[in-house]
């Protein structure tokens, strides 16, 4: 069994024990359901933010923990105002430390938030929507294409969008008119080996209208514009930040390398 099926194993343990705890009923009554949400396909085209997706990610399955100290608010707002497109919230416990907590202190940001959880269940749609998230993550590697499609158009008709994330060529299948928002992960979650160049490969094999988003390893502005140049509108980077002993810092300071960079 690789990490990824021990994952999933136990999130279908977590759904069923979180669907004790808090009927679907009593999830449509929460704040969340009374918001608009925020679009990440709008703030990804729009071209005045940066694309990045910032994440905030304490531990991770291949790198242990990240970053045992950081505060999510002021992590999460310091990526907000210096030009983050868009958050990445875990809300997983067991293997990343995040929690729904997390996702809830994020929410004083006016940019969508990215509930990155491995979902497998409907019931974690609405979750996503109750704890205040915009839009929700779909991996491939753990779901058949119907899966997808159907959770994908579940979420829409809940009001969220969706990142489809997808590794190889094999995955294309799991593409489908509700997954316009595409990622390509250059790590492999079932041996954690990181290719920069995957995005790159993987991008020309996409529908022609996909937002595509580079996904991991990403740690030099030299790979944004790459991406960029290859037509990539989403840059999904956590660890470079997370890892240092003040991530809004190093957020900042990767901005300002990548607009020099351009000039
Ligand atoms: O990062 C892991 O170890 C991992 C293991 C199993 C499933 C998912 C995993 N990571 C999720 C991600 O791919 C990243 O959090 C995300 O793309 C950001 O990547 P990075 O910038 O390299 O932190």
């Amino acid at each position: 069994m690789n990490i990824l099926d021990t994952i999933i194993a136990e999130k279908r343990l977590e759904v069923k024990e979180r669907k004790a705890l808090h009927t679907i009923a009593q999830l449509e009554q929460t704040d969340g359901f009374r918001r608009d949400t925020f679009s990440l396909a709008k703030f990804l085209l729009d071209g005045t933010r940066t694309g990045i997706i910032a994440e905030f990610k304490r531990r991770s399955p291949s790198k242990g923990v990240i970053n045992a100290t950081a505060d999510v608010l002021e992590v999460t707002r310091a990526y907000a105002e210096n030009g983050a497109s868009a958050l990445s919230v875990l809300t997983d416990e067991k293997f990343f430390g995040g929690s729904t907590a997390d996702l809830v202190a994020a929410r004083v940001n006016d940019i969508p938030i990215l509930r990155k959880d491995f979902i497998i269940d409907e019931y974690q749609l609405v979750e996503a929507r109750s704890m205040g998230a915009d839009v929700i993550l779909l991996i491939a590697a753990c779901l058949s294409p119907g899966e997808v499609r159907s959770l994908a158009q579940t979420a829409y008709s809940l009001g969220l969008e969706v990142l489809l994330e997808l590794h190889d060529e094999a995955e294309l299948e799991h593409v489908c008119e509700f997954t316009p928002i595409v990622g390509i992960n250059n790590r492999n979650l079932k041996t954690f080996t990181v290719d920069i160049e995957r995005s790159l490969v993987m991008a020309s094999k996409l529908p022609e209208d996909t937002i595509k988003v580079a996904e991991s390893g990403i740690d030099k502005v030299e790979n944004v514009q790459l991406f960029r140049d290859n037509g990539f509108r989403g840059f999904l980077i956590g660890e470079h930040f997370m890892k240092t002993a003040d991530p809004a810092r190093a957020f900042r300071e990767f901005v300002a390398d990548l607009k020099n960079f351009k000039k």
